[in-house]
């Protein structure tokens, strides 16, 4: 663990345009390509996000039940999974936290990004992205998550070189 103070994380709301660095969000918005369907019953929000499974790698579906995390939070390690993408689309209506930095070099905590997300907002991290493990909030929460099954790993860790702390959402 570090010696280091922690630092404080500034929150924002997670936006398509905020989060396009990172991965996509998965919303319902006139921003997105959407049309209608099924005689006028229906709207299609189409093509929201770019799903990849990676070299071998089958898309699966799974839940994932988060329990609630409580604030302040100290972010102290990151992860990625480094051969294909991973989504979160959240089933309980409950807003929930991201936090986010840049493919490539191991992360510090000055660069990472925290987005406060809707109940209505998934994101889909981009292969490679790093990303803290899911930050449900205020209740358990379930999570459709979309990501690989393949052969190889897919999954780094890193502990942060300083800690930065999530104060509120
Ligand atoms: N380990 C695992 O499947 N979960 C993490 O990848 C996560 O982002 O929550
Ligand atoms: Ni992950």
């Amino acid at each position: 663990m570090s010696s280091h103070p922690a630092i404080t994380l500034e929150v924002q709301p997670l936006s398509r345009a905020a989060f396009a660095a990172f991965g996509d969000v998965i919303e319902a918005s006139d921003a997105v390509e959407h049309f209608t369907i099924n005689a006028g019953n229906t709207e299609r929000y189409h093509d929201l996000a770019d799903i990849e499974p990676g070299p071998d790698g089958r898309v699966i579906v799974s839940i994932f039940r988060g329990q609630a995390r409580s604030l302040p939070f100290t972010v102290n390690m990151m992860e990625r999974h480094p051969l294909a993408s991973q989504a979160f689309i959240p089933m309980s209506g409950k807003p929930y936290l991201v936090v986010v930095a840049p493919a490539g070099a191991a992360p510090r905590a000055g660069e990472l990004k925290v987005f406060l997300a809707r109940g209505d907002q998934g994101v889909n991290y981009a292969a490679g992205v790093w990303h803290h493990p899911l930050l449900a909030l205020d209740a358990v929460c379930d999570f459709i998550v979309i990501d690989r099954r393949g052969p190889g790993p897919n999954c780094d860790e890193v502990e942060l070189d300083i800690p930065g702390i999530i104060a509120a959402a």
